[in-house]
């Protein structure tokens, strides 16, 4: 992040250099029909990346960073608490970017969105709420949200599609999370609505990279899982133990192909509809939990806890129209999963949690 953490340069100074249409810049068919051009992001716009020192958010950094954006800029929750309206207004007001992705959230895994609902609703709710208002208050030209795929219904037929939106009932362990977030996608369909904004949404399956939340609590499973898989390998132990029954099927996807899909959708879409991001497999939670034991070398034997939820039994996204748009996964998952745990390794000693 070149001027992220320093004040940003006069939007003033300097000539605008318009970046050449992309060779693929042919009219796509949005989701919903609607029919729009490719076009590339000016290089040298400021770009604001809130949550940039997340899982995600230093993921879309790095990305935007070798695809030659010369101002991306974030703060820290330290610096810049989005729940405080008048501070994130007054952000937007000095910093005025010209695009912004939305990946600062209150985000944890299933044991921390069902002990506190309520942080999870009334924290995300105000920070998407603050950091919409706030784009279109300094008029904004393009803004990613992004959601998760939880928002769709426990039961939804799989894969699921985008069209699954508000067709049922919400797995209960993450509901108060997935309205919050439902919320968000209504918030950038009424921006385009109301005031014409070219505002997108995307809803990414499970993620894990580098940066990742590893706290044994609060975290996801793969992170909770590699680092519980670490510590019996070099302690001996000889056995661990996993949460509910091992049986729910997930999808994992790189936080580094999240952060391509963001970019090539601020590039090649401009529709109302929230699009899945995902890499169209999964796995059952037994065979990610091998996965990882053997990544990291432990011996011993995995007992599953079954008074721990399981959470929804699948939530396999359908990826075709984003494969549609020309965008699908790269990074396999035990490839992730390698580059992941060497991340740790290097970490370890000053993660979070
Ligand atoms: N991880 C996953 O598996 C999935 C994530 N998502 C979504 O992707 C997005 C990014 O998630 P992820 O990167 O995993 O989350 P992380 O917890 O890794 O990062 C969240 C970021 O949000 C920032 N943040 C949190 N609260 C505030 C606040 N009050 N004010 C300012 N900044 C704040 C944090 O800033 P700081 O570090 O400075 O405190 C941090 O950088 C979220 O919208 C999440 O819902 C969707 C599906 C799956
Ligand atoms: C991204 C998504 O993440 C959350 O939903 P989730 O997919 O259920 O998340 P999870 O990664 O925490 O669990 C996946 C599965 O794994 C099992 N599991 C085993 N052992 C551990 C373990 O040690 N930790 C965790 N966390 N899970 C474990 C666990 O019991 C469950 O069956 C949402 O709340 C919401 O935040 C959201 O949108």
């Amino acid at each position: 992040m070149a001027s992220g953490l320093s004040p940003v340069p006069d939007a003033s100074a300097g000539a605008v250099v318009e970046p050449s249409p992309p060779a693929d810049a042919v009219p796509t068919t949005a989701i919903d029909g609607v029919e729009y051009t490719p076009a590339p992001l000016d290089r040298t716009a400021t770009f604001y990346v809130a949550g940039h020192r997340g899982l995600v958010g230093s993921a879309i950094v790095r990305r935007l960073e070798a695809a030659g954006f010369e101002n991306v800029v974030g703060r820290t929750s330290a610096e810049l608490d989005l729940k405080d309206r008048d501070a994130t207004f007054a952000y937007f007001a000095g910093t005025k970017p010209r695009f912004v992705v939305l990946a600062a959230a209150k985000v944890g895994g299933i044991l921390a969105n069902s002990t506190y609902p309520v942080d999870f609703l009334s924290d995300n709710i105000r920070i998407q709420t603050n950091v919409i208002d706030a784009a279109l208050a300094h008029d904004v030209e393009r803004l990613l949200f992004l959601g998760s795929s939880c928002i769709y219904p426990k039961f939804a037929p799989q894969p699921i599609r985008e069209d699954s939106l508000l067709t049922g009932h919400l797995e209960p362990t993450n509901d108060a999370y997935a309205i919050a977030k439902i919320a968000g996608i209504l918030h950038i369909q009424a921006a385009r609505r109301q005031h014409g904004k070219a505002w997108i949404s995307a809803m990414p399956t499970n993620l894990y990279g580098p940066r990742d939340n590893f706290s044994p609590q609060g975290s996801h499973v793969l992170p909770a899982l590699i680092r519980r898989y670490d510590e019996a390998a070099r302690s001996g132990a000889s056995s661990v133990t996993n949460w509910g029954t091992g049986t729910p099927r997930r999808e994992f996807l790189h936080s580094d192909d999240m952060a391509d899909a963001c970019l090539h959708l601020l590039e090649h879409y401009d529709g109302p509809s929230q699009v899945n991001v995902g890499t169209g497999t999964d796995v059952t939670i037994r065979e990610i939990a091998a996965t990882i034991g053997s990544v990291v070398g432990y011996q011993g034997a995995t007992e599953w806890d079954t008074s721990k939820p399981d959470g929804t039994p699948q939530k396999l996204l359908d990826v075709s129209y984003l494969a549609s748009l020309g965008w699908t996964a790269q990074i396999p998952l035990e490839e992730g999963l390698r580059r992941t745990y060497e991340w740790y390794l290097e970490n370890a000693a000053s993660l979070r949690g």
